[in-house]
C-alpha cells in the first residue's frame, strides 16, 4: 500500500491550544489531511495506547492511515499502519524486522550521510527534517533549506515529505524543489479552524504538485 502523502498531519497536543486532539484530527481529515501521525512526547505508555486506539477507530471510516511516532510497541499494540522513526529512535533494520509485512516506515533524515544510508531501505518516505527552523520542535537539527531539499531530491529514490515551518507561504517552493508531500503541526493544529486550514493547504498542495508534472 502506498499512502497518499499530500497533506500529512503530525499531532501535537499543546499545539491544539486546549482543543480536543481527536476533534482537531477529525476536522483536519474532513478538510483533506491524507495521513496522520500520532506524536506523543509526554504520555505514559497506557495513555499513549489508549489514544492510539481511539485515533485508529476515528480514522478507519475515512480510510486515512495512522502512523505512530517513535514507538514500535504502541504501533504493534494497536495494529497501526506503521511507524515514523528518527535518527535517535529504534534503528530501521530492527523496526523492519519486527513489523508485520506491509506495514509502513517513515524515516527522518537530517544529514546527507543519512540520506545515502537509507537508499536500500524499504521506506514509505524520507522526511527532510526540518526544512525550516520551527518552534514546534525545539531540539531539531540544522534546517535543510531549499537547496538542501534539492540535494536530497537528486540523491534519493524515496518519496520525500518536508516538515518544519510549512504553511501556505512556504509550501509552493518546497514542492517546486522536490517535496512529494507536506507534514505540518502548527499550520493545522493551531489554526483558528483546523478543518478550513486543512482544506486550503490540501488545495494548495495538489495544485503545486500538478504544476510540477
Ligand atoms: C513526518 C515527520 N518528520 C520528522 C519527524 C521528526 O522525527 P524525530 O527526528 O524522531 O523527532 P521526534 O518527532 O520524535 O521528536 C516526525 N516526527 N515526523
Ligand atoms: C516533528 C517535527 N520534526 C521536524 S520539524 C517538526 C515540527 C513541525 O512543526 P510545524 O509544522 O509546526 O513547523
Ligand atoms: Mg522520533
Amino acid at each position: 500500500m502506498e499512502p497518499n502523502l499530500d497533506l500529512y498531519l503530525v499531532t501535537d497536543e499543546p499545539a491544539c491550544l486546549g482543543r480536543d486532539l481527536l476533534e482537531v484530527v477529525e476536522e483536519a481529515v474532513r478538510g483533506g489531511a491524507t495521513l496522520v501521525q500520532l506524536r506523543e512526547k509526554t504520555l505514559d505508555t497506557r495513555a499513549f495506547v489508549e489514544r492510539a486506539t481511539r485515533l485508529k477507530e476515528l480514522l478507519r471510516p475515512y480510510g486515512v492511515p495512522l502512523l505512530i511516532n517513535d514507538r514500535l510497541d504502541v504501533a504493534l499494540a494497536v495494529d497501526a499502519d506503521g511507524v515514523h522513526i528518527g535518527q535517535s529512535d529504534m534503528p530501521y533494520a530492527r523496526v523492519r524486522q519486527l513489523l508485520p509485512p506491509g506495514k509502513l516506515i517513515g524515516l527522518s533524515v537530517e544529514t546527507p550521510e543519512q540520506v545515502l544510508e537509507a537508499e536500500p531501505w524499504d521506506l514509505t518516505y524520507l522526511a527532510v527534517s526540518p526544512l525550516y527552523a520551527t518552534p514546534s520542535k525545539t531540539d531539531h537539527a540544522t534546517p535543510w533549506g531549499l537547496e538542501g531539499l534539492r540535494w536530497v531530491r537528486q540523491h534519493s529514490r524515496h518519496r520525500l515529505v518536508v516538515i518544519g515551518g510549512l504553511n501556505a507561504a512556504t509550501i509552493p517552493e518546497a514542492i517546486a524543489h522536490g517535496a512529494d508531500g507536506v507534514a505540518v503541526i502548527s499550520a493545522i493544529c493551531s489554526a483558528p479552524s483546523p478543518g478550513e486550514a486543512a482544506q486550503v493547504l490540501y488545495q494548495q498542495i495538489t495544485h503545486s504538485l500538478a504544476q510540477r508534472t
